[in-house]
């Protein structure tokens, strides 16, 4: 079967003008931003070992990854969904004997298998910093402070900030509200689905509530806080409160503390960002654990956004100032003219028209003229 012309790969798009120049101008700015606060930039390959996108963060999995063998190294080799894995790779290896916490930022396009209903691309590109050999209150504040000011850098407002307990579950069947260890996972999915049949089914039906609890931070506080077995999450509370006081009112917080979608490797809390105006998910972070080569574990926390809602919803894009240059217009004119910010379009050949050449103004020889 031939391929029509033009067409892509589901979930695969390209980007075109103005469109893709606002796309890079965002990943510069939260780049930029980011490393304002002491994240060191840097840029892992597109595609590794897959043993190496997998080994280095718990419960990353090899099904989930675009392979292919490389006829060069025979080995299977993967592009990367994430780049905080790798980011975790080179803080264990290439960076290891570097004094922790180590900052380190990021950005650029990652490669998801599927797609999901609500993200329809594969390609997505991701801008993000991990902080690594902590995982505290003080580092998760900072984390999500430094999201909050690169998104506002990018030009979001309205940011929510989305608080989840990854691993409530294996918390709670710890301690008070027993559960068989093999029915740990069942337990988890069925509260991310929310599937409250499903959990009296397994005879978990102790956990609904935590469902329920869900909202608006300060009220989804309060009715965790009526739950008895929630006293083993004393200090997790206590936690988000002070979480919460130091972010203030740059964002809006809720919590969901049974929401584990989507948060594959994160620890003792995890993070979703919205913006007004934006579809879906924006950015994710939270606590995490890195593995060292030698088996030894270290405790991480990070974020990653994701650009392209914002782009889609128009940010990033900046009018245009193009100025049209007639045929026989003086070279050195041209050069002082970019040196002040404009955007020359030269004519080829006569009769060239400039409106059609997406041109603002047009160039007299001796001043800009506004078409
Ligand atoms: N990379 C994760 C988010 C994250 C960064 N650091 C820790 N968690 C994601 O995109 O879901």
């Amino acid at each position: 079967m031939t391929i029509a012309p033009g067409l892509l790969p589901e979930g695969y798009r390209d980007r075109l003008p103005p469109q893709a120049e606002a796309a890079s101008r965002l990943l510069h700015r939260v780049i930029v931003a980011i490393g304002r606060h002491g994240y060191d930039r840097v840029t892992p390959p597109l595609a590794e070992f897959e043993e190496s996108l997998v080994g280095r963060l718990k419960s990353a999995r090899a099904q989930d990854l675009l392979r292919f063998v490389d006829p060069v190294s025979q080995r299977t080799l993967a592009f990367r969904p994430d780049i905080t894995g790798q980011v975790g790779r080179i803080a264990v290896t290439r960076m290891g004997h570097r004094a922790r916490p180590l900052r380190l930022a990021y950005g650029g396009p990652v490669l998801k298998l599927r797609a999901t209903q609500l993200r329809p691309e594969r390609e997505l590109t991701q801008a993000g910093a991990e902080l690594i050999g902590s995982d505290g209150l003080a580092a998760v504040i900072e984390c999500l402070s430094v999201a909050i000011e690169a998104l506002e850098t990018a030009g979001v407002t309205g940011i929510t900030v989305d608080l989840t307990l990854p691993d409530l579950v294996e918390t709670l069947a710890a301690g008070p509200m027993h559960l068989p260890a093999d029915r740990i996972d069942a337990v988890r999915e069925l509260l991310d689905a929310k599937d409250a049949g499903g959990l009296a089914a397994l005879g978990a039906e102790a956990y609904l509530p935590f469902i329920a609890a869900a909202g608006p931070l300060d009220t989804a506080l309060e009715r965790l806080r009526a739950l008895d077995p929630a006293q083993a999450l004393d200090s997790r509370l206590a936690a988000i409160e002070t979480i919460a006081a130091a972010i203030g009112n740059r964002a809006t917080l809720t919590l969901d503390p049974t929401e584990r979608h989507g948060f594959e490797y994160q620890s003792w809390i995890g993070f979703s960002l919205f913006g007004e105006g934006l579809s879906g998910e924006i950015g994710r972070g939270g606590s995490y654990t890195i593995l060292h080569p030698d088996g030894r574990e270290e405790a991480a926390v990070g974020f990653s956004l994701y650009l392209d809602p914002l782009v889609d919803a128009g940010l990033g894009a900046e009018p245009r100032r193009r100025i049209f240059l007639p045929l026989g217009s003086d070279a050195a004119a041209g050069r002082v003219l970019r040196g002040q910010g404009w955007t020359t379009i030269a004519a080829l050949v006569e009769g060239d028209d400039p409106a059609a050449l997406g041109c603002t103004h047009i160039w007299n020889g001796t001043e800009t003229i506004e078409l």
